[in-house]
């Protein structure tokens, strides 16, 4: 049976980039972020109870969720935001629950990568947690440069997570990814090694 690993950070801090270096083990990640793209799709009832709350005009005209549009809502408004997660995250928890459960019992370990796995109370999902830290001008400066936003839309954010030094003091193991890759492939492959997950020579 396969220990299960909540993978948390801060906004564009590593943690796709780090989900990759697992799956280089071939440890499966389950990304709570593509399954709560799954389920707004066009026919899925969370989409609709999103077009009940925020109105027709968060749809594009091909009837896709506008996330963009959506995004620049919920994350300058907590109200809205927290209206938008009693939405998508029951949805996401349960199907999120049951990958992990498929995927416990033929694997030595399994990822939950759970971007808000510590302000969605979601601790319960896994037995450990890793944090990925960055610096908070690192993490600016990617986040604009990743997804091409403004300093100020960068910042709403950052600011509508919890501070990824409190996430850090609250993980069981926190990978520094400030550096190059290769740091945090190094960083990873020690964790592992000293979780008894892979052996040292891997
Ligand atoms: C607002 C939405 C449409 C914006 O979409 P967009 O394509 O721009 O961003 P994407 O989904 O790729 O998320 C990027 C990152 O934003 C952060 N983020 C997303 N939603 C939230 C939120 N509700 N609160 C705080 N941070 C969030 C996470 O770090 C996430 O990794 C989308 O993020 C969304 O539907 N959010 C609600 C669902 C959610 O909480 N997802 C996070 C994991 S369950
Ligand atoms: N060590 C690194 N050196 C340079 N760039 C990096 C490094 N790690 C990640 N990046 C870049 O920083 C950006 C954010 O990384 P990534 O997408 O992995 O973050 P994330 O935590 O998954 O983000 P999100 O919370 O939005 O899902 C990406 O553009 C990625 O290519």
């Amino acid at each position: 049976m396969g220990i299960v690993i909540g993978l948390t950070g801060g906004i564009a801090s590593g943690k796709s980039t780090v989900s990759a270096l697992f799956k280089e083990y071939d440890i499966p990640v389950v990304d709570a972020d593509v399954v709560a793209r799954e389920v707004v799709e066009p026919g899925e009832p969370a989409l609709a109870a999103i077009v009940d709350a925020f109105g027709a005009e968060i749809l594009l005209p091909d009837g896709t969720l506008d996330r963009p549009k959506l995004g620049s809502i919920i994350f300058r408004d907590s109200g809205k935001r927290e209206a938008l997660n009693g939405i998508v995250h029951p949805v996401v928890r349960e199907k999120m629950t049951a990958a992990r459960d498929r995927l416990k019992p033929g694997h030595p370990a399994v990822v939950l990568d759970i971007p808000l796995l510590f302000e969605g109370d979601q601790l319960h999902l896994v037995d450990k947690v890793v944090v990925v830290s960055v610096d908070f001008d690192v993490q600016l400066e990617r986040l604009m440069h990743r997804n091409n936003l403004t300093e100020q839309a960068a910042l709403d954010r950052i600011a509508s997570q919890m501070p990824l030094a409190d996430k850090a003091a609250k993980a069981d193991a926190v990978i520094d990814n400030n550096g190059s890759i290769d740091d945090t492939k190094e960083q990873l492959k020690q964790l592992l090694t000293s979780w008894n997950i892979i052996e040292g020579a891997h």
